[in-house]
Formats: C-alpha cells, structure tokens, sequence
C-alpha cells in the first residue's frame, strides 16, 4: 500500500532555526502569527525577517484576527506572504472583501465544537480559497485559536467542502495520523503540539509530526477529491 502525502502547515513560528526545522521536515505551510495576546505574536519587521528566509515553494501564511484594512496593508507592505489566515469573527462578507482588496487567497478558519458549527463552514466554502476546521476556544481562553485543543473529530469524517480545507486543534505526532485516518484531512496545522514551551518549536517534535503523516497509508482513508490547495 503507499503513502500518501498529507500537506502540513507548521503554525506560530517564531525563529529562525524553527522556521528551517519545519522546511527541511517537508512543510507546505509556514504560518507567522499577527496576534498580541498569543505568545507567537511578531511585529513585522520580525516577521519580514523570518519569511525572507523561507525557500520558494513553501508557503508564507499570515495569521490575523479580526485585522483591519490598515493593519493588513502594513503586514502585505513588509512581509512577502502567500496566503493569509483569517482566525477571527471575520463575516463572509468581510473574507470576500479581503481576498478583493488584497489579492491573497485566503483561508478561513472556523472554531467546531458540536455538529452546529458545521454550518459556518458551509458559509465560507463560498468564498473562502481554503477553510480551517479547528477547536472550537475553550471558556475563558483568550484567543480564538493555538490552544492545544482538540475537538471530536467523528464531526467531521468524511465531509467535504467545495473548497479544499485543513484539520486543526490540539494535534500532535503522537495523534495527527489517527485525526488523518478518522476525518480523510489530506493537510492538517499544528502549533502547540510541535512545541518545547509556548512559541518555541521543538525539531525533533516537528520531524515526528512529519514522520507520523508519512506513515499514513493511501487506503485508510476515506475515498474523496483531495481536498488540496495549490497556490498560484
Ligand atoms: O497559535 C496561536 O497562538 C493562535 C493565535 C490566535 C489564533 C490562532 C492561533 N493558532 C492557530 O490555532 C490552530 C490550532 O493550534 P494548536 O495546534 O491547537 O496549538 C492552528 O490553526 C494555528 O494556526
């Protein structure tokens, strides 16, 4: 049976030997995260420095919430990002107005607790590039993503969307080939699993959460499309 290549995104980084850990262990995504309140948060000219170092062909993701026009203009301004990742109560409206004005795809994640939220990722699959099924925040946590939290995954196996989309929340090397084999996620995003202490990336965890999707194999999962995103 082959393996088969499920895409990762490593998320928050905030390094440079971590940024060239999640390259050479075969990321697709690096995800720079614009966000005080996270302990992953970089000012731009940090984040300038760090995606100038990231080889062609890896893509640069932008991780904002509830950002406005100004501040989106100076992160494009500085930072050569691929794609950006809106975590916030970004309103479909406001997802189609960003991709216009910026000209970025752009992935939409959506926090899933109970089979309810499913519904609000039926509402960005219109005009979303992409969508990120995470967690759902739990009580009282004070930002809406990056908090080591899993949700049941049974939720969603074996949906599809008509736009390709990304597993996440609470996943680790240790899980992320069950979450794979249970939901037909054919790219997942990490954080917290992959990390020593909150925003710094741990090697050898990145090179097993690469390990364990390389060991997935093509007939556990669901049939379905791919459910991939090509960048431009
Ligand atoms: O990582 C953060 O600090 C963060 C802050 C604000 C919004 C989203 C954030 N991270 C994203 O959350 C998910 C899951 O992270 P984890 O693996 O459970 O730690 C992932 O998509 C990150 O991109």
């Amino acid at each position: 049976m082959t393996s088969l290549a499920i895409r990762f995104k490593i998320c928050g980084l905030t390094r440079a030997e971590d940024v060239a850990a999640a390259v050479s262990a075969g990321a697709a995504y690096l995800g720079f995260v614009f966000f005080p309140r996270s302990p992953r948060h970089l000012d731009i000219d940090r984040a300038a420095e760090l995606a100038l170092g990231v080889p062609p062909g890896v893509a640069k993701v932008a991780l904002t919430v509830d950002a406005d026009d100004a501040m989106l203009e100076a992160i494009l301004a500085r930072v050569p990002v691929d794609m950006l990742q809106l975590h916030g109560r970004e309103s479909p409206a406001r997802v189609a107005e960003i991709k216009a004005r910026f000209g970025l795809p752009v992935m939409k994640a959506v926090g899933v607790a109970d089979e309810d939220d499913l519904a609000h990722l039926d509402r960005y699959a219109g005009v979303a590039d992409q969508l990120l099924v995470d967690a759902k925040p739990p009580p009282g946590a004070d930002r809406p993503g990056g908090n080591a939290v899993a949700f049941d995954w049974r939720l969603v196996a074996g949906r599809r969307w008509a736009v390709p989309w990304m597993l996440a929340g609470g996943l680790t090397p240790d899980n992320v080939a069950e979450a794979v084999r249970l939901t037909g996620a054919r790219q997942v995003d990490v954080s917290s699993g992959v990390e020593s202490a909150p925003g710094i990336k741990d090697a050898a965890r990145i090179a097993e959460f690469a390990r364990a999707l390389g060991q997935v194999r093509r007939g556990a999962l669901p049939p379905g499309p791919p459910g991939v995103f090509s960048p431009r």
